[in-house]
């Protein structure tokens, strides 16, 4: 991950990069009125990265650089992987968590197992030193990865919203996060 400015993946790096996983299972039910249904809601993923096997039906949108919604096509047998709010806030924004949502098919049932890489429920995360060598100020504060992906789900798929709860608000804060991360 060359963003990231690491030269070696050691075991604390390993931990809050991918020390836990989860699986979700997505059903979405044939829907004779797809544009009038929401699948999943616009939303980022709070892992690090998420890995999805793709199959022929498709439905998931991701955002374009214009506001507009992109239809990742569905190629039976390939690998979608995103990039999630955990990896966003540890490059320093350097990797950007995507958001997407998922539309239901008009012709099919789907389901979906996207496979979430991220860090422990209890590993503090922040900005990786490396990435702030050399960089004005952190973008993101310290926050325990648990409680972040709590106030996910205590709010409904609200696009971007969910980064905000770890952005540096002040001066302040910006160099406290700093002076930690080299001591
Ligand atoms: O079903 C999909 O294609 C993606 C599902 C998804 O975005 C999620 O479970 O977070
Ligand atoms: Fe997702």
């Amino acid at each position: 991950m060359k963003r990231l400015n690491v030269k070696e993946i050691d075991e604390t790096k390993e931990s809050l990069l991918m020390g836990s996983k989860r699986i979700n299972f997505n059903y979405y039910p044939i829907c004779s009125n797809p544009e009038l249904t929401v699948g999943v809601g616009r939303h980022l993923d709070v892992s690090t990265l998420t890995i999805l096997l793709q199959d022929d039906i498709g439905g998931l949108y991701v955002q374009g650089n214009d506001d507009s919604w992109v239809h990742v096509p569905p190629i039976s047998g390939s690998l979608m992987i995103n990039v999630g709010d955990a990896l966003q806030i540890m490059s320093n924004g350097q990797y950007k968590s995507i958001e997407h949502h998922v539309a239901a098919s008009g012709s099919k049932n789907r389901i979906s197992v996207p496979i979430f890489v991220n860090p422990k429920p209890y590993d503090m995360i922040c900005p990786f030193s490396e990435v702030l060598a050399g960089v004005e100020k952190a973008l993101y504060k310290q926050v325990l990865y648990l409680d972040y992906v709590k106030h996910f789900f205590r709010k409904a798929h609200d696009g971007k919203n969910t980064i905000e709860f770890a952005k540096v608000e002040c001066f302040s804060e910006v160099c406290e996060v700093v002076l930690l991360q080299w001591k």
